[in-house]
C-alpha cells in the first residue's frame, strides 16, 4: 500500500485470514472496494488535497483553503467525469467538513423528499450543477431539538402571492446552519406557516440568501459566522452561520409542497403523506452518520492498534526488546472491543441503508407503513454509535498515551470533528426519549392483538422472554448466538417492561415519562444493542468468502456482545437474565477472545483500507515508521522556526536580567 520499510512487517504475517477479501467485507462489495480504494489513493496522492498544516493555521486561512480545496474536488470531479457514488467518496476522502456537506447531504435531499414533482425540476438541476449553493436552516438561537418550537414566520399574502418570512425576535435568528455563514446563496429555512391569521406547524421554504452576482445578502437578510468552534483546524473549515429575516417575501412556488400545499387562495391542504415527512432529511441524515461512526471509530481504532504494536514499555529480559503493549492485558480490553464494534457499526449501517432504501421506496408508492421503524432505527442508532464513537476516539487518544495528546496523532482534530455528531441531527438523548417513546406505545399495545414489527418483533414474545433462564453452563457457551441473542432480548424487554409498569402507576403519563426518563434512556440502549448485535449476527450467517474471514468476524462478534455484557452485566443481573457465575463465565470467553484478536489485529486494522492521508497520523502509519516521522514532524512546528522566540526580548530578557539583579 504505502512504500518504504514496513516497521509492521512481523505483524502483519501474523494475520490467520485472507486480508484482502476481508476489505471487500468491509467495503461493503468488490464495486464499492474498487471504488473507495481507487479515489482514495487519487486523493492522497494528490498534494492539492494535503491535510499537513490544517491544526495550525488561523481560521480565515483555514476556510479559505477549504474553499479552495473543494473547489478543486469539483473541478476534478467533472473533468473526470465522476459518478455521483465516486463523487461522494472524493469529499469523503478530502476529509474535511465542507459547505458541500450540507448541499449535498441535506439541501437536496430536503428538496428531493420534501418538494413536488415540479419543485424538483426546477430547483435540483440547479443544485446538482452548483449552480447554486444551498445549506439546510432549521434550528434557531433559542430552539434546536424542539422543533415545534421554532419561531421564524412564513405568512402568507394572498394580495401578491407571496409569503413573508420574517425573524421576530432575536431568539428566532437561524443559528448553526451548516454553509450558510459564508458561502450559500439559498437555504431550505424552517419556519411557522401562517396563512389567514391562523397557524399551520413547521415547513420548509426556499429561500435565496444571496445575490449569485456578487454574493451579497439579499435586501432584509443579516448573514454571518457565528465563531470559533472546539478544536484546532476541526469543525472551523465549516462556516456554521447565522441568519435573520426582516419581512423577506419569496413566491408562493417556494414552499416545499409535498407534504402540505398552499393554494393560491391561502388555503391550506393536507397530501395524503403523514405531516412527519417534513422530519424526512434528518431521518436520511441520521441513517448516514450511523454509517460515519464506524468511518470515525475504525479511523481512531487503526491509529490505536498500529500504535500499540510499534509501543513498547517494559518487560525487557536480558536486553532484549521491552514488551509492545497491544500485549498488555489491559491495552487489549479497552481496544479489542472497539475494534469490535468498528465492525459492529459497519455491519449495522450497512442494514440500515438498506432500510432507508426500502423506506424511500415505499413511501414513494405511498406507503407510509414502515416511517416509524425508520425513525426509531435511526433516531436511536445514532445516537447509540455516535456517543460509542466519540467515547472510543477519546480511550484511542489515550490508548497511545502522550503521544496521542500531539495534534500530528491525528487523534485530537478527529475527536473535535467528530465531537458535535453527539448533538447535531439530534442531540442523543433527546432521540432516545423518541425511541423511548416508540417502546413504550409498542408494550402498551401487547396483548391488544397488534403484532410488534420489525426491530421491536422480538417484544411479540414478551410471555416467553419474562419466563427466560439463561442455560449457559461454561464458558463456551456463550459462543452460541442463539443464547446470546436470547439473553439480550430478554433484558431489552424486561428494562421495557419494567419502565411500563412503573409508568401505569402515574396519573399523569407525561410526569411519569418525565420523572422516569433516566431509566427509560437505560431501556433504549439496552434495545439498540440488541438491534446491532442482532445484525452482526445475521451478518455472520451470510456466505462469506475468503481463508478465516468469517471465522474472524466470528470472534470479533464475540467480543462485542461479551464485552457489552460485561458492561452492562448490572442490567443482566438485574433483569435476572444470567446469573453471576453466568455473567463471569462470559468474562472468561472474552478473555480468550482477546487473545485471538491478538495475532491478527493489525490485519484487520489494515482491512478498512486506510491510506496515510486519510488517517492523518504519525502514530497510524501504515509502515509503523513513528520514531522518525515524530522527532521530524517537531521541527516543522512554526514555534521551531527561530531558536529564539519571538518575544525574548520583550518578556523572557527581562525576566531573567530581573532575577540575576535581585541576586546580586
Ligand atoms: C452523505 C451525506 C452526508 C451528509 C450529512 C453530513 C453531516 C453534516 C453534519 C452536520 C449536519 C447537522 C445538521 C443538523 O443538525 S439539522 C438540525 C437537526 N435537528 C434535529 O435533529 C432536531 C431534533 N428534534 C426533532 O427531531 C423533533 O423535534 C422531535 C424531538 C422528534 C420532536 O418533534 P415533535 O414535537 O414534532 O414530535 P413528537 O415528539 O410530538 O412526535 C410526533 C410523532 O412524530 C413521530 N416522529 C418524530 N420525528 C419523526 C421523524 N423524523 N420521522 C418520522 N416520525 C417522526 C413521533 O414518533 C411521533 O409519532 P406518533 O406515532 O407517536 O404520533
Ligand atoms: C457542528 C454542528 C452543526 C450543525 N449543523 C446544523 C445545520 O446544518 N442545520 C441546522 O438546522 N442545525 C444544525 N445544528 C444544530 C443542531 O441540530 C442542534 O444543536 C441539535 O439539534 C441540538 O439542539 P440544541 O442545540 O437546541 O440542544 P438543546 O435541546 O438545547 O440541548 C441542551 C441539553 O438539554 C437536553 N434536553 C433538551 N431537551 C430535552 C428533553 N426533552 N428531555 C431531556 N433533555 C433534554 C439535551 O439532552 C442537552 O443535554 C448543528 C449543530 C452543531 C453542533
Amino acid at each position: 500500500m504505502e512504500g518504504g520499510v514496513d516497521y509492521l512487517a512481523d505483524e502483519r504475517k501474523k494475520a490467520e485470514f485472507d486480508v484482502q477479501q476481508m476489505k471487500i467485507v468491509w467495503a461493503g462489495s468488490h464495486h464499492t472496494f474498487e471504488i473507495s480504494d481507487r479515489i482514495s489513493k487519487l486523493v492522497a496522492n494528490d498534494p492539492a488535497f494535503s491535510k499537513d498544516e490544517r491544526t495550525m493555521l488561523p481560521r480565515k486561512e483555514l476556510f479559505k483553503n477549504t474553499l479552495r480545496k473543494a473547489s478543486y474536488a469539483w473541478k476534478r470531479i467533472n473533468d473526470l467525469h465522476l459518478s455521483e457514488e465516486e463523487a461522494s467518496q472524493l469529499r469523503f476522502y478530502v476529509d474535511e467538513p465542507a459547505f458541500t456537506d450540507l448541499h449535498w447531504g441535506m439541501f437536496i435531499p430536503a428538496i428531493k423528499g420534501q418538494g413536488t414533482d415540479e419543485q424538483q425540476k426546477k430547483w435540483l438541476p440547479l443544485a446538482y450543477k452548483m449552480q447554486i449553493i444551498g445549506c439546510y436552516a432549521q434550528t434557531e438561537l433559542g430552539h434546536g431539538s424542539n422543533v415545534q418550537g421554532l419561531e421564524t414566520t412564513a405568512t402568507f399574502d394572498p394580495q401578491t402571492d407571496e409569503f413573508v418570512i420574517h425573524s421576530p425576535t432575536l431568539t428566532s435568528s437561524k443559528w448553526w446552519p451548516g454553509g450558510l455563514g459564508k458561502v450559500s446563496t439559498h437555504g431550505v429555512v424552517y419556519a411557522r406557516l401562517i396563512t389567514d391569521g391562523q397557524e399551520h406547524g413547521i415547513h420548509g421554504f426556499i429561500v435565496q440568501l444571496r445575490r449569485l452576482e456578487d454574493h451579497r445578502p439579499l435586501p432584509g437578510i443579516i448573514i454571518g459566522d457565528i465563531g470559533m468552534k472546539f478544536g484546532n483546524g476541526a469543525y472551523n473549515t465549516m462556516d456554521n452561520g447565522v441568519l435573520r429575516f426582516d419581512h423577506v417575501r419569496i413566491p408562493r412556488d417556494q414552499m416545499l409542497m409535498r407534504v402540505s400545499q398552499v393554494t393560491r387562495d391561502g388555503k391550506v391542504v393536507q397530501s395524503d403523506v403523514p405531516r412527519q415527512l417534513v422530519y424526512g432529511t434528518m431521518v436520511y441524515v441520521r441513517q448516514t452518520i450511523v454509517q460515519d461512526a464506524s468511518c470515525a471509530l475504525s479511523r481512531a481504532v487503526c491509529i490505536a492498534t498500529r500504535y500499540s504494536a510499534v509501543r513498547r514499555q517494559f518487560g525487557s529480559h536480558n536486553g532484549g526488546p521491552e514488551t509492545q503493549v497491544i500485549d498488555y492485558k489491559t491495552q487489549q480490553s479497552r481496544l479489542f472491543p472497539l475494534l469490535a464494534s468498528a465492525y459492529a457499526f459497519r455491519f449495522v449501517g450497512e442494514w440500515l441503508k438498506w432500510l432507508y432504501t426500502d423506506v424511500t421506496q415505499r413511501l414513494q408508492a405511498n406507503d407510509f407503513s414502515t416511517l416509524p421503524e425508520a425513525h426509531a432505527c435511526t433516531a436511536g442508532l445514532k445516537s447509540l454509535t455516535t456517543s460509542v464513537t466519540a467515547d472510543g476516539i477519546e480511550e484511542c487518544r489515550k490508548l497511545c498515551g502522550g503521544h496521542g495528546y500531539l495534534c500530528t496523532s491525528g487523534l485530537p482534530e478527529l475527536f473535535a470533528v467528530y465531537v458535535p455528531a453527539c448533538t447535531y441531527e439530534g442531540d442523543n438523548i433527546v432521540l432516545m426519549l423518541q425511541v423511548a417513546r416508540i417502546l413504550m406505545k409498542t408494550v402498551s399495545q401487547l396483548g391488544s392483538g397488534k403484532l410488534p414489527v420489525g426491530t421491536m418483533a422480538y417484544m411479540g414474545r414478551i410471555e416467553h422472554l419474562l419466563q427466560y433462564r439463561c442455560n449457559v453452563q461454561k464458558a463456551e457457551d456463550w459462543l452460541n448466538p442463539a443464547i446470546v441473542l436470547e439473553a439480550f432480548e430478554a433484558r431489552a424487554a424486561r428494562m421495557s417492561v419494567s419502565c411500563a409498569k412503573k409508568l401505569s402507576k402515574f396519573a399523569n403519563p407525561e410526569e411519569g415519562f418525565a420523572e422516569l426518563s433516566a431509566d427509560l434512556v437505560e431501556a433504549v440502549v439496552a434495545h439498540c444493542q440488541l438491534i446491532v448485535v442482532s445484525k452482526f449476527i445475521e451478518k455472520l450467517q451470510q456466505d462469506i468468502p475468503g481463508k478465516g474471514v468469517k471465522q474472524q468476524l466470528k470472534v470479533l462478534c464475540g467480543v462485542y456482545y461479551l464485552f457489552l455484557l460485561h458492561k452492562h452485566q448490572g442490567d443482566f443481573l438485574a433483569t435476572s437474565c444470567v446469573t453471576p457465575k453466568q455473567a463471569s463465565l462470559a468474562n472468561d470467553q472474552l478473555r480468550v477472545l482477546y487473545s485471538q484478536v491478538r495475532p491478527n489485529a493489525i490485519a484487520l486494522v489494515d482491512a478498512f483500507n486506510y491510506t496515510d492521508h486519510f488517517l492523518g497520523s504519525i502514530l497510524g502509519r501504515y509502515d509503523g515508521n513513528v520514531y522518525p516521522k515524530l522527532y521530524e514532524a517537531a521541527w516543522k512546528d512554526p514555534l521551531n522556526d527561530s531558536v529564539v522566540p519571538d518575544g525574548y526580548h520583550q518578556y523572557i530578557r527581562p525576566l531573567l536580567k530581573q532575577q540575576r539583579s535581585a541576586k546580586l
